[in-house]
């Protein structure tokens, strides 16, 4: 059935119920307002991030479950890279009349099991018919008083560092261009390749409709001090290292030999003629947390036994020479690119 048939009170009813009743709020959907009681000893965290189709992703590509999970864990990571915990969601749903009443339902589904992974609930939201389908989420998160991880805590001499490998979001996208697909968790390819390709593509796309937000790195690093500045990487490792410089006045230069690739983004950066540290540099939506410290090495690395790495890939400089990727053979190159919603070439 069409959204149009049932109307928008009977819509906010449905998703009324897909959602369980709020445990953390004071009220959820059905009021003016949602309310939620501020946490003593915490400042809030407030964020907000657009998805918009054909720009941020495309229906052919994406279920909407995965878009439900994808729209609210693209806000987790910002919440992640404050050193934050999410605490509630609010949702804001573009979308043409004529879409089917499941469409919604999945996206909900979505929307609610990756929430429910940080203890997140949606509380509330606003629709809109528009003849593009367009998803916001707003979250509110907390951290402890004056302990939010910014961007311009960055100072000369710190060591910069990255969780988890790039490069693989950016490969995803490329393969779901050239025509592969995700089903459920197997690849449906357009030709045939190689049982290992297709495993690297199925984990690449996986990477681009699936990021997983660093909740608990983003936590672990906050509280202990450790990251004097920290950024997640959402347009791309060049881009998201020159806001955080920027922000914190230094310069800073990058190893292209310490760049941790993602191996299923080198597989297939390889099989499409790219190269893959462009992929890592410039492809954006990783979501990965950069962040930089004082800390020795070794303390940096013992904190984090488990599947997740952390690697050092540069230095912070004064301020001067903005940010450098300095080649294997020793020469430096300006860091430049990254997604841009507005740049036109
Ligand atoms: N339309 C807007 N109005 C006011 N402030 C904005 C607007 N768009 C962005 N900002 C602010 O600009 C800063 C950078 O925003 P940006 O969207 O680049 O954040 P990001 O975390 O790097 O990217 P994203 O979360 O979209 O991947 C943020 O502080 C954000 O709140
Ligand atoms: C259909 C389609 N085309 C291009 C892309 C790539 N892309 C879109 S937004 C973005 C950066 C983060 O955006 P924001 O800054 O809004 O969070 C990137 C790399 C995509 N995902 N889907
Ligand atoms: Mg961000």
């Amino acid at each position: 059935m069409r959204i149009s048939a049932i109307g928008e009170f009977a819509l906010i009813e449905r998703i009324r119920r897909i959602l369980p009743k709020p445990h953390d709020a004071l009220l959820g959907i059905g009021d003016d307002c949602a309310a939620l009681r501020p946490t003593a000893g915490r400042d809030l965290l407030l964020t907000t991030d657009l998805l918009v189709d054909e720009v941020d992703f495309t229906r052919q590509t994406i279920t909407p479950f995965r878009l439900g999970r994808k729209a609210m864990g693209v806000n987790l990571s910002d919440i992640a890279a404050m050193g934050g915990l999410p605490r509630a969601a609010l949702v804001t749903l573009a979308i043409p009349p004529e879409e089917e009443i499941e469409f919604v339902d999945e996206l909900y589904r979505g929307l609610r099991e990756e929430g429910a992974q940080f203890a997140v609930e949606v509380i509330g939201g606003d629709l809109s018919a528009s003849a593009t389908l367009m998803i916001g989420v707003t979250l509110v998160g907390e951290v402890e008083v004056g302990k939010a991880v910014t961007r311009s805590g960055a100072k000369p001499g710190e060591r910069i560092w990255v969780t988890g490998r790039l490069g693989a979001a950016a490969a995803g996208l490329i393969a779901l261009k050239a025509g592969f697909r995700l089903l459920d968790d197997h690849v449906e390819t357009p030709y045939e390749v190689s049982g290992s390709l297709q495993e690297d593509i199925r984990q690449a796309i996986e990477r681009h409709l699936c990021p997983i937000p660093r909740i608990r790195e983003g936590r672990a690093l906050a509280q202990a001090g450790v990251a004097s500045a920290m950024i997640d990487l959402s347009d791309g490792l060049a881009s998201d290292l020159t806001h955080l410089c920027r922000e914190s006045g230094v310069s800073a230069t990058i190893r292209e030999d310490q760049i941790p690739i993602d191996q299923a983004a080198s597989a297939v950066a390889q099989r499409f003629a790219q190269e893959p540290l462009a992929l890592a540099l410039q492809g954006g939506e990783d979501f990965e947390l950069l962040f930089t410290s004082s800390w020795d090495p070794a303390d940096i690395v013992a904190m984090f036994p488990d599947a997740v790495t952390v690697t050092a890939i540069g230095k912070v400089w004064e301020a001067g020479h903005g940010c450098r990727l300095e080649r294997q053979d020793g020469r430096a190159v300006a860091l430049a690119g990254g997604y841009d919603h507005f740049w036109q070439q």
